[in-house]
């Protein structure tokens, strides 16, 4: 690998009016998630990690050990950055950094929490925006301002999967020098792929258009698509995001009926905008079923929103489900008229 660029030398290479503050952010960033991941390498023999904490974040969610000191270590290497304030999952309201500074962060510092201690993939989601005059509104702008986005995922490779608005790249962490080294150049996400993911536990509470898309997958060639599907939800959203990125095919987490759920399970401004970024940035789409995510206003720090993202055609067609209210009836005698979704 010795010949690929690190972190440090690709951030070198950018340029632009916010190139040196967004790459100072990103390698404060990138230097927390190697402390981070070393501790999750480690799990219990330095912790416990999946333990209750006692607390509970933004969105009522019970805090555990692990998302508490993946907000601590992040927001003590993001007070050496040239960042105003940080927006946290686990803290109700941003914290104040260097108020004059030119840019926030929006994070989610431990994603997949359910699977702390499954040791199954876990990360960290980030979102930099700049920093308005009144701080707070900086953190509801809508994702088509974010200046970077990128997550990291904490699997059986350590990796970096980062856009500065010029593509989507992947570091890897190398630890035998404990540098992140560029193992992907502007990723191009497949298209064509036969693949979808979804919690498909939660059929019963979906809405109609939802129902109908899943049906119809899983009808294969037997069913309107005229095709076989895989399924595969791994309930880490960055993990999920890597395969995609790398493979192909469409995620899923749609409103439902629970009544928290009405507007999904995903946080818009720092899961569902930095996500979509690197999709798009990959040639991919990112939508809550209608709308481009990019381009919704967020109302609020916390606020949910519909997730659907991966091959632009896909996510399309999960589009069309929706706006055809033919596709939102269900039965056999209706494939017929399923024309448009064949395929
Ligand atoms: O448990 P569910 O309902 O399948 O939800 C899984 C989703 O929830 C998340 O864990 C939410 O993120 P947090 O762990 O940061 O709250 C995503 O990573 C994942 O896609
Ligand atoms: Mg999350
Ligand atoms: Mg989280």
């Amino acid at each position: 690998m010795s010949e690929h660029l690190t972190l440090g030398e690709y951030l070198a290479t950018q340029s632009g009016p916010q190139a040196r503050v967004v790459t100072a952010t990103v390698q404060a960033i990138a230097e927390a998630a190697q402390e981070l991941a070393e501790r999750v390498s480690l799990g219990v023999l330095a912790g416990a990690m999946g333990d209750m904490h006692g607390g509970r974040n933004s969105d009522g969610d019970a805090q555990k050990q692990l998302d508490v000191e993946a907000h601590e270590l992040f927001l003590r290497r993001l007070r050496g950055a040239p960042v105003a304030a940080i927006a946290s999952e686990e803290s109700d309201h941003p914290e104040v950094l260097q108020p004059d500074a030119p840019l926030v962060v929006a994070i989610d510092p431990l994603d997949g929490s359910s699977n702390i201690d499954t040791n199954v993939s876990i990360g960290t989601i980030f979102s930099i925006l700049p920093a308005l005059e009144d701080l707070p509104q900086s953190f509801l702008q809508a994702g088509n301002q974010q200046l970077g986005a990128g997550f990291v995922v904490y699997g059986p490779q350590t990796a970096l999967v980062l856009s500065l608005l010029q593509g989507t790249s992947v570091f890897v962490l190398d630890r035998r020098r404990n540098v992140f080294v560029l193992s992907h150049a502007k990723l191009e996400l497949p298209a064509g792929t036969r693949e979808y993911a979804i919690n498909a536990s939660n059929y019963r509470h979906w809405n109609a258009p939802v129902r109908a898309f899943v049906d119809d997958c899983l009808q294969g060639t037997d069913g309107p698509r005229g095709r076989d599907f895989n399924m595969r939800w791994i309930a880490s959203l960055v993990a999920d995001t890597y395969r995609i990125l790398m493979r192909g095919g469409v995620f899923l987490y749609p409103a439902d009926r629970r009544p928290s759920y009405r507007h999904g399970r995903l946080r818009l401004v720092y899961e569902a905008n930095p996500v979509a970024l690197l999709v798009e940035q990959a040639g991919g789409a990112a939508s809550d079923g209608v709308r481009r995510i990019l381009d919704i206003e967020p109302e609020q720090l916390h606020q949910r929103i519909p997730l659907v993202f991966g091959s632009a055609d896909k996510v399309e067609r999960v589009r069309r489900y929706h706006l055809d209210p033919i596709q939102s009836t269900q039965g056999w005698p209706l494939f017929a008229r399923r024309g448009l979704l064949r395929g």
